[in-house]
């Protein structure tokens, strides 16, 4: 089953709420919501403040991808904010299964990001302790940027090792995800969809979202 989590990077932030409900009204499973720091990547977005606002107004989970140094720092706040999935970047912590130790210790389902860069390799002995990988298919830290299509076989080698291993681990996409770019992700194996410009800078986000669903579905029947 395919599952779509706009990215709120690409909504309207004066009228926020009102963009959450929108996607959520329109069939999204998730609300993505892309924490930068300046540091990391190279953009400044928002920090925890944005999910006690956003936490209110929707029960869908909130998938939290922490662009950030030192994310060990910040995890607490994200956990009481509201966080039902907390992403970290393995290129940001060096002390990778402590992360997700203390994600996980707030009740927090811990996930890990791969940048477009990143073997899968760096994660193997983590595989047992997480609930989803991320994989990056632009360079962190803008949204409106081109699929990356090299990373594809990453995300089946990935897959094959789950099966392999029968773990319990979602892997999710983000980074120029559209009705076309979701097609070989979704043929690998992926599951979740991140979708930020693809969704909100059209005037019919339904339609939009439902598009890149239905070419997902599509993909893994056929
Ligand atoms: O994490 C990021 C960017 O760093 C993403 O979540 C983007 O915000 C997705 O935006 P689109 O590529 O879908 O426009």
């Amino acid at each position: 089953m395919i599952q779509i989590a706009p990215s709120i990077l690409a909504a309207n932030f004066a009228k926020l709420g009102e963009e959450v409900k929108e996607v959520e009204n329109a069939g999204a499973q998730l609300i993505h919501i892309d924490v930068m720091d300046g540091h990391f990547v190279p953009n400044i977005s928002f920090g925890s403040i944005v999910l006690d606002a956003i936490r209110p107004l929707t029960d869908l989970p909130l998938d939290v991808h922490l662009m950030i140094e030192n994310p060990d720092q910040y995890i607490e706040q994200f956990a009481k904010a509201g966080a039902d999935y907390i992403t970290v970047h393995v290129e940001a912590c060096r002390h990778l299964h402590r992360t997700i130790q203390l994600i996980r210790s707030y009740g927090v389902k811990p996930g890990v990001v791969l940048n477009p860069h990143t073997p899968i390799e760096s994660i193997q002995h983590v595989l047992e302790d997480i609930d989803m990988v991320l994989f990056m298919t632009v360079n962190p830290g803008f949204g409106g940027q081109k699929f990356i299509h090299s990373v594809v076989p990453k995300i089946e080698a990935l897959a094959a090792i789950i099966k392999e291993r029968n773990l319990d681990i979602a892997i999710e996409i983000d980074g120029g995800i559209n009705a076309e770019t979701i097609i070989p992700c979704a043929k690998a194996g992926a599951t979740i969809f991140v979708a930020g410009s693809a969704i909100y800078s059209k005037e019919d986000r339904s339609a939009a979202l439902q598009e890149i669903l239905a070419a997902g579905e599509a993909a893994i029947q056929g």
